[in-house]
């Protein structure tokens, strides 16, 4: 068989592990359900391309391991389904038709929506089984293994996806090397393709030719896998826009207060053995963009305690800061509690792969394949010239690689830099500080700070956040909440020693509250 014989000849040895294990899903498949049990979704995308040709060669395998097979494929009984939508593309239309014509498909051709089309197919057939060319990092992946049973909600039936782990570099690995036909609007810069209405060409495959119509180089030229659906139309907000809990997105909250949260991993900081030079580094970094740091917990490397963290600070924060517990040790359990903090599972990251590859090189032991794992779905690499390696965005939950403050700097730096082009860590107004130095006691002052509070009959204190002994004294905060917006006064006060000057200070981002003083 053709496709069997291009890939053993070929050297790419990824491409052969890959094609290995897709071949293993489909034999399993077929030995598992007989053939009028299983079913083929096929729309002429590039992901349903693959597998057609790898189905055809896992069937010839299968049929020749049973010695039922006369040495050829002369043809593919596996029923194979299409959704036709009057918004599908005329290309792919004429692809599938074409291909089906080619390689003697039995075209089942559904005009319903997915859910009920499905419906109506199992209660006429026996089928159990639908191969898909679903790849982890498409949104429908989030989930899924290689076999796994159809929702709740939708008829039963198993979902094989025997490319779920193939990457978009594969695909094209595997079409090229094969030499199999595709639909030609992945000659036309489309990297993805979904309806006429959300699908236009990946714009990083753009030529700029300023005096003709835009030309745009072939899907294969894409060198950032990951960008393949740039040219989808987002049905959900942009994630790099939408930091928070879902309560709101940054835009809502812009002229008001965004509020972070700081975690660190680390059992040699929770005990004290070592100082934590990351922590109060990190929350001044935060609080000089304006925002405001809510929180601030060591938790030790244990994934189920790290998850339990994320889940609680995520969403009652705009954004969580994550720093220790990322590496190849089997302490570091960090990007494992975020998966599961998600709900997600993790795993391989291809591009992060890459990265740590380069930095890694010679002293490869297979561990960078370890420590590519990454929450599936819900990760974003946030690229910076200056960094070996991205910075891991899940969501509003920021890992920071750094150990030591150095590193901090650096990758803070570069975060802010991004920010600017992205937008997903707003600077904020900045906070305004005055402070007042005083010799009257604690209970001397108490009263007159209590009665400056009530002279603003718009602010309502919210609740005193904290009190603590700190080592220069008692630390007070006040949340004062306006009828206007959301603001926030520091006020502290603190003594450098039981017995000198109380120093009182406030700090907010309303300038008229100052003119007071
Ligand atoms: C054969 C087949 C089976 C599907 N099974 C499920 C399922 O079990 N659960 C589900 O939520 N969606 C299921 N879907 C829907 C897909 O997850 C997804 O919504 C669909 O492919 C549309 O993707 P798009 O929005 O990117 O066009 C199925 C789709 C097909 C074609
Ligand atoms: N209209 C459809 N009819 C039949 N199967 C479909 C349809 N839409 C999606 N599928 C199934 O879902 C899989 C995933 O769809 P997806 O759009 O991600 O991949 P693709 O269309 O093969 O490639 P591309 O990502 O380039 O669009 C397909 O490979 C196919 O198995
Ligand atoms: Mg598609």
């Amino acid at each position: 068989m053709e496709i069997d014989k291009a890939i053993r000849e070929s050297d790419d040895r990824r491409l052969k592990t890959k094609y290995n294990n897709a071949i293993y899903v489909i034999k399993r498949a077929l030995a598992l359900y007989s053939i009028e049990e299983v079913a083929f979704s096929f729309n002429g995308g590039k992901d349903s391309t693959v597998l057609l040709h790898l189905l055809r060669a896992g069937y010839f395998l299968h049929k020749m391991e049973q010695k039922c097979s006369n040495g050829g494929l002369t043809s593919f009984p596996i029923r194979t389904i299409y959704f036709e939508s009057s918004a599908a593309f005329p290309e792919i239309n004429s692809f599938t038709y074409d291909t089906a014509s080619s390689y003697g498909l039995q075209l089942d051709i559904i005009s319903s929506d997915f859910k009920s089309g499905l419906e109506k197919l199992l209660k006429a057939n026996p089928i159990r089984a639908i191969f898909l060319g679903v790849r982890i990092g498409d949104p429908t992946a989030v989930g899924q293994e290689q076999f796994s049973p159809s929702s709740p909600g939708w008829p039963p039936f198993m979902r094989v996806n025997p490319i779920l782990d193939w990457s978009y570099r594969d695909v094209w690995a595997f079409i090229l090397t094969c030499k199999v036909q595709y639909c030609s609007l992945y000659d036309q810069g489309y990297t993805s393709i979904g309806s006429i209405h959300d699908t236009v060409p990946n714009a990083l495959l753009s030529i700029s030719d300023s005096c003709c119509k835009e030309k745009f180089k072939p899907a294969y030229l894409l060198s950032d896998g990951r960008l393949e659906r740039a040219g989808r139309a987002k049905k959900f907000s942009s994630s790099i826009n939408n930091v928070g809990n879902g309560s709101g997105s940054v835009d809502s909250h812009k002229s008001s207060l965004l509020v972070a949260s700081v975690i660190a991993v680390g059992e040699e900081i929770l005990f004290g053995t070592v100082e934590d030079q990351l922590g109060p580094s990190l929350r001044r970094k935060i609080h000089s963009i304006g925002w405001s740091v809510s929180q601030t917990v060591v938790v030790q490397n244990d994934k189920d305690s790290v998850a339990e963290e994320v889940e609680r600070r995520k969403s009652t924060n705009d954004m969580v800061f994550i720093y220790g517990g990322v590496g190849p040790l089997h302490s570091d359990v960090t990007l494992a509690g975020v998966a599961k903090a998600f709900g997600v599972r993790l795993a391989p990251d291809e591009e992060f792969e890459e990265y740590l590859r380069h930095l890694i090189s010679d002293h490869c032991t297979g561990d960078q394949n370890e420590m590519a794992l990454l929450p599936e779905g819900i990760t974003e690499l946030l690229h910076h010239e200056k960094l070996a390696v991205p910075l891991i965005k899940c969501q509003n939950v920021i890992i920071f690689t750094a150990t030591n403050a150095t590193e901090l700097d650096k990758e803070w730096d570069c975060l802010i830099e991004l920010t600017r082009s992205c937008g997903f860590l707003p600077t904020m107004v900045p906070y305004v500080s005055k402070h007042l130095q005083t010799n009257l006691s604690d209970v001397e002052t108490a009263q007159p700070l209590s009665k400056l509070c009530l002279e603003f009959p718009d602010l309502n204190i919210g609740k005193i956040l904290r009190f603590l002994d700190l080592f220069l004294g008692s630390f007070l905060y006040i949340y004062c909440l306006s009828s206007y917006c959301f603001i926030v006064q520091n006020e502290g006060c603190y003594r450098k020693s039981r017995k000198g000057p109380l120093i009182i200070s406030f700090e907010g981002k309303v300038k008229e509250i100052f003119a007071v003083f």
